[in-house]
């Protein structure tokens, strides 16, 4: 059997809408083989168990894409990823399908190939390029490409995802956001996004406060998330570095720094006076992104 683990990722990190993301310690593993007839899957819940699975249909376009004409799918799913709370589970779930089915095919697209494909079906490529090459990546698409870069995060940097027990998906998240946004809060954008690479580059941790804000994305879907103020506000007086929604939300991710787990402590004590559940998981940067093993 073909095993391929593809990490979570954070995507936008604040000003970085669409472009800017982090892959995370905490995974998804598949397992596929290709079988006589049929589609088998095993180890999901019944709605994602058929035909219209996000990891099966990914397989089937990679196959188209390479011509490869397979007879049966078995997938096996061990996944740790939370669905549908802003930490990449679908990017998860298509770079897994579409790696697992170049794997069957004998390996016939490149990296940058699987790259492209993926982010062809996920429709923006902020989770997807981390989930593969790992890291923290900017990427960005044109007409024909995706452009992709690595960020050298300096090291001691904790991420906090503090998720809640109430899900958002991507779609619903996406269908708040404005046409069109004032010239000013691109130009408040611009500014912030140049400033966290330089800030996350050179370890000057004390510009990320600044630099996490944003005005594209988490004012609108703010709205969708009870407590995300008060969360905010409370991350601050516990002294994190900085703030976002990852991803889509609803996870919101405190930044902070690795030898400080005095914040840990504090707003894990907070989020259990709220009425919803919320779970703080410390992670760190997973370096390698999807790998068969
Ligand atoms: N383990 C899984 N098995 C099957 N499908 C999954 C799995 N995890 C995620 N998905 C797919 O991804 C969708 C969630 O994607 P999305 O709303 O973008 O949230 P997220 O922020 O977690 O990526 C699900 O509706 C489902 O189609
Ligand atoms: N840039 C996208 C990122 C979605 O990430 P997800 O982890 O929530 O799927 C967006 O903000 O819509």
């Amino acid at each position: 059997m073909i095993k391929v683990k593809v990490p979570a990722t954070s995507a936008n990190i604040g000003p970085g809408f669409d472009c800017l993301g982090v892959a995370l310690n905490l995974y998804n593993t598949f397992y596929f083989e290709e079988i006589e007839k049929g589609l088998d899957i095993q180890g999901c819940c019944e709605e994602f168990s058929n035909e219209n699975n996000l990891i099966y249909t990914s397989m089937k376009k990679c196959f188209e894409r390479i011509g490869y004409n397979f007879k049966g799918i078995r997938i096996i799913i061990e996944d740790d990823i939370p669905l549908s709370r802003g930490l990449g589970s679908s990017a998860a779930c298509i770079v897994g399908g579409v790696i697992g089915a170049n794997e069957i095919a004998g390996k016939v697209l490149s990296k940058e190939e699987i790259l492209k494909l993926a982010v062809e079906i996920e429709g923006h490529p902020d989770n997807v390029a981390p989930a593969i090459f790992g890291g923290m990546t900017v990427a960005i698409q044109d007409e024909d490409n995706i452009h992709y870069s690595k960020i050298n995060v300096a090291k001691g940097l904790k991420f906090y995802a503090m998720i809640p027990d109430f899900t958002l998906s991507t779609k619903e998240s996406r269908a708040v956001l404005p046409k069109e946004i004032p010239y000013k809060d691109g130009v408040f954008n611009v500014g912030r996004v140049a400033l966290l690479i330089t800030a996350l580059t050179n370890g000057e941790f004390h510009l990320l406060k600044t630099s996490c804000d944003d005005k594209l994305h988490q004012i609108y879907r703010g709205k969708l998330i009870q407590d995300f103020d008060r969360i905010k506000e409370k991350c601050e007086e516990f002294g994190s570095l900085g703030m976002f929604l990852s991803g889509a939300g609803p996870t919101l991710m405190a930044l902070d720094e690795d030898k400080n787990s005095k914040f840990y402590d504090d707003i894990k004590g907070f989020l259990k006076t709220l009425d919803n559940k919320w779970e703080v998981k410390p992670l760190d940067i997973d370096f390698s992104g999807a790998m068969v093993l």
